[in-house]
């Protein structure tokens, strides 16, 4: 992966932005199909380092440079398998790793060392292509391009009909707004198109993921506050966008700790614990100490 890791700097924060994946790395000669539904993920003993960028430059130069030197591990011996349909919450510090883990997932990286499975296929041996089906993101930043509202739902899949966009639209709970503009679907958005607001942006962002329909959905929890009716409609399109898939969640919200079917707990880069809230509250550990200070919406019942 010598110029790809170069592409993958600079593209990062773009691939994030477009939802869909553009695979950074090399794909295997003769590819396997991930399975076209919800799936399960694996990580086997996984370690992963970013490439420095003195490693970018070198590597572009000198095959397997990459290889030889090192930053330091951001991912150390992480292990954990999701069945598919869970919903699963990632936990910590800020820093400890939890954004590394699911670009590991999305393979936006190869890992260090370990291995990533989705429905039981190493990502190293999985078609570019069926990844970009079955990988989908959101992000707490929903980006659109300039360009009209049909433009950006139908990049998710080109060949949907106008009654399958309303379909996504009123699932997202956007399509009331996308009909009282005067333009509706050809109504340009993005930078210098009309305003929405974060609310807004994100049900279109979830919009155009339940038109793509991937078995996994990778999501940033919004942390940016918005006013309360815009919260309560993003959560119902979400649930509406998450259900019957597997989930990954970077989890801020109270609500999606508690309805995990597993929390993982992430500390410098390893999982330090690993269950639902209910018993890692009990346990006493890092997660009840998190509950405390960053979900702590309501009186936290005694613990441990
Ligand atoms: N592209 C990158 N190149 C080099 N190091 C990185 C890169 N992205 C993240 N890191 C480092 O990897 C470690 C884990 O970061 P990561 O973003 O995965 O943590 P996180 O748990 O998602 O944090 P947060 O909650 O603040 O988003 C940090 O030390 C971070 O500085």
């Amino acid at each position: 992966m010598r110029v790809d890791v170069m592409t993958a700097l600079v593209s990062f924060e773009r691939v994030f932005e477009v939802l869909d994946l553009e695979p950074l790395v090399r794909e295997a000669p003769d590819p396997v199909d991930l399975p076209d539904q919800a799936v399960s993920v694996d990580l086997d003993d996984v370690t992963f380092r970013y490439p420095s960028a003195a490693e970018v430059s070198l590597a572009s130069l000198e095959q397997g440079a990459g290889d030889r030197l090192g930053g330091s591990d951001v991912l150390r011996g992480v292990t954990f398998h999701v069945g598919p349909g869970s919903l699963v919450a990632l936990v910590g510090p800020s820093g400890a790793g939890k954004t590394t883990i699911t670009s590991l997932v999305a393979r936006l990286y190869d890992p260090t060392s370990g291995t990533v499975r989705l429905g039981g296929v190493d990502l190293r041996e999985a078609s570019n292509r069926s990844l970009r089906e079955v990988v989908g993101m959101v992000t707490q930043e929903a980006q659109l391009f300039h360009d009209t509202i049909r433009a950006n739902l139908s990049y998710a899949r080109p060949e949907a009909t106008d009654a399958e966009l309303w379909e996504a639209l009123r699932a997202a709970q956007v399509a009331t707004l996308v009909e009282s503009l005067p333009e509706g679907l050809d109504t340009v958005v993005g930078d210098r198109g009309h305003r929405l607001s974060g609310g807004e942006k994100q049900r279109l962002a979830i919009a155009r993921l339940l038109l793509k329909g991937p078995g996994l959905v990778i999501l940033d929890e919004a942390t940016a506050h918005l006013d309360s009716e815009s919260e309560v409609a993003v959560q119902r399109a979400l649930d509406s966008a998450l259900a019957g898939r597997t989930a990954l969640v970077i989890a801020h919200r109270l609500s999606t700790v508690r309805g995990a079917d597993l929390i993982l707990v992430v500390d410098e880069g390893r999982i330090v614990e690993q269950g639902r809230h209910s018993e890692l509250l009990a346990a006493g550990g890092l997660y009840a100490e998190l509950y405390r200070t960053q979900f702590s919406e309501q009186p936290t019942p005694a613990a441990g």
